[in-house]
């Protein structure tokens, strides 16, 4: 009776009997569903929690919160390498899985949430599923991308490394002044200068001119807001996509951020003066875009994307290798006694060929978790029969998303020991087959990282010249850890990464 009147409320017009029909019809539907999805589901065999079988509200939760891919990890040491994490989606822990996923005929297809980093209605080169739409885009860019051209490019991105080093070590000096005068140093914001480094050499060395992130010289530099904006849809990152456009709308209209607003008015003019001021025959990033023919509207997106994409990930790797660095004074000094002998020998020499500081980077990049969570494809007209490293068979039906995240692999004790702990040396002296093959900071396949040489151009050039200036030396580092909501794009949790100078 209590029921049937609520719903009755629910229900205008409703007599009690339609009320109770329409009641019973909900509950018995709901139990049916959840009946089907925990036992008779074809995923029925994947071992996992109860919850994730019937509704994928836990997997949401967590990634909103930020703490999913600790949680997943914690299932795989429970369940095994092969979990469901939600009614139709499985994560795979297992390094054997990566291959026929990521890469082996071109890999599966991105799962449709990926739309939701879509931008002003534009799908990027990142965030689009269609492989046509994105192969005119990208075949333009790629060679902005190659080796050869980053080479010659390279004096670009050494003119921005360069003026970072002078920025750190003149608020080095600040710090260390603070210390004379007040007993206490004043602590350097190092993920706002590397983020400021990164949008600078994308800028410079892909768009012809650069942001001036460096010069800015603030405890938050002007593009920060914007990029913020898309680390911070990576809470929402595996809703489906009308949820997600509906509470990004709703958010909008509820809770205006008005320096994120602030911040995206700068880019958005930076881009628009960039396109507006390019030619079809430049060979500026944007040059190569307009012409394929499409839109300027959608040029600047794409523009934007990379100021995105370009910004985050490289900033969280560098600061953190800074940090690091700081704390293992030892590192750091290993790592100058190379450089400077290398640079004694020739200095013409490239930073790559450096077995000690390649360690460095690969360590860095293994650690910081720039993009910690899983990478979600999904399962082709064929299913996907997958048998794991201790000999189980598993079956994915058809349309199932499946992912696997750097955080399980990156920390996995049994590839990597002492997983936590930043440990160069593990890279020298023949790191074993699966070291080499669950490293994955820049995804794996044809839907890697594009601009995975020069990131790692810049991260070369850059910690070569943190090493070789003497930057860190008397830095230490704030702080026991560097904490992260672990979102697409992690975000450091209160923004900073600290050092402090004595
Ligand atoms: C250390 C720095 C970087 C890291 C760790 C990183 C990481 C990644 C990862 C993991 C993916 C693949 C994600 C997936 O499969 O879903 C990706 C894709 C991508 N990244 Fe990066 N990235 C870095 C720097 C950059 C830079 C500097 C740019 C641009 C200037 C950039 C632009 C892109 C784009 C456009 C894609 C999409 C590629 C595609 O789907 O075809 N990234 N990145």
């Amino acid at each position: 009776m209590a029921l049937s009147g609520i719903l009755g409320g629910l229900v205008p017009g409703a007599t009690p009997s339609v009320s109770v029909l329409i009641l019973t019809i909900a509950i018995g539907s709901l139990t049916s569903l959840i009946v089907y999805r925990a036992f008779f589901d074809p995923l029925r065999s994947i071992p996992g929690p109860l919850i994730c079988r019937i509704t994928s509200l836990w997997t949401y939760w967590h990634s909103y919160i930020g703490d999913d891919c600790s949680k997943i990890s914690q299932l795989h040491k429970r369940y095994g390498p092969v979990i469901r994490i939600a009614p139709h989606e499985i994560s795979i822990s297992d390094g054997a899985a990566l291959a026929p996923i990521y890469s082996d005929k071109g890999g599966f297809m991105k799962a449709p949430c990926y739309a939701n980093f879509d931008i002003e209605g534009h799908s990027t080169i990142f965030s689009t599923r269609d492989p046509g739409h994105r192969a005119i885009r990208s075949k333009a860019v790629v060679p902005v991308f190659s080796m050869s051209n980053l080479r010659s490019g390279s004096d670009t991105i050494e003119g921005c490394v360069a003026k970072m080093i002078a920025r750190m070590k003149e608020e080095a000096a600040e710090s260390r002044s603070a210390s004379k005068t007040s007993g206490q140093p004043k602590p350097v914001n190092v993920l706002n200068i590397a983020r400021s480094l990164a949008v600078d050499a994308v800028s410079s060395y892909l768009f012809g001119q650069t942001f001036g992130g460096v010069s800015e010289k603030t405890d938050k530099m002007s593009a920060n807001g914007y990029v913020d904006t898309l680390v911070a849809v990576g809470r929402f990152f595996f809703l489906p996509n009308f949820v997600f456009l509906a509470l990004e709308m709703t958010s909008q209209k509820l809770w205006p951020d008005k320096d994120e607003d602030e911040s995206a008015n700068k880019v958005d003019s930076f881009v628009g003066n960039l396109v507006q001021g390019s030619a079809k025959d430049d060979s500026t990033y944007q040059g190569r875009l307009l012409k394929t023919g499409i839109s300027r509207h959608e040029v600047e997106v794409q523009c934007k994307d990379l100021i995105f994409a370009g910004t985050d990930s490289t900033g969280t790797n560098l600061s953190t290798i800074c940090w690091q660095l700081a704390k293992r004074q030892e590192v750091y000094a290993k790592l100058q006694e190379e450089i400077a002998e290398a640079d004694a020998r020739d200095p013409s020499y490239n930073p790559q060929s450096l077995p000690y500081l390649d360690a460095v980077i690969r360590e860095g990049l293994r650690v910081s978790m720039a993009n910690p969570t899983r990478f979600p494809r999904i399962v082709p007209p064929q299913g996907f029969d997958f048998e794991s490293s201790n000999g189980q068979r598993f079956y994915l039906p058809a349309g199932t998303q499946v992912g696997m995240q750097p955080y399980s692999l990156h920390f996995d004790p049994d590839v990597f020991s002492d997983p936590f702990a930043f440990k160069p040396e593990r890279w020298l002296n023949d790191p074993t087959p699966e070291m080499q093959r669950d490293a994955i900071p820049f995804g794996l396949g044809s839907r890697q990282c594009i601009a995975r040489n020069l990131a790692t151009m810049e991260l070369f050039l850059a910690v070569r010249a943190i090493a070789r200036e003497k930057v860190l030396e008397g830095a230490r580092a704030v702080g026991e850890k560097i904490e992260l909501m672990e979102w697409f794009n992690s975000k450091v949790k209160g923004e900073k990464i600290e050092l402090t100078w004595q």
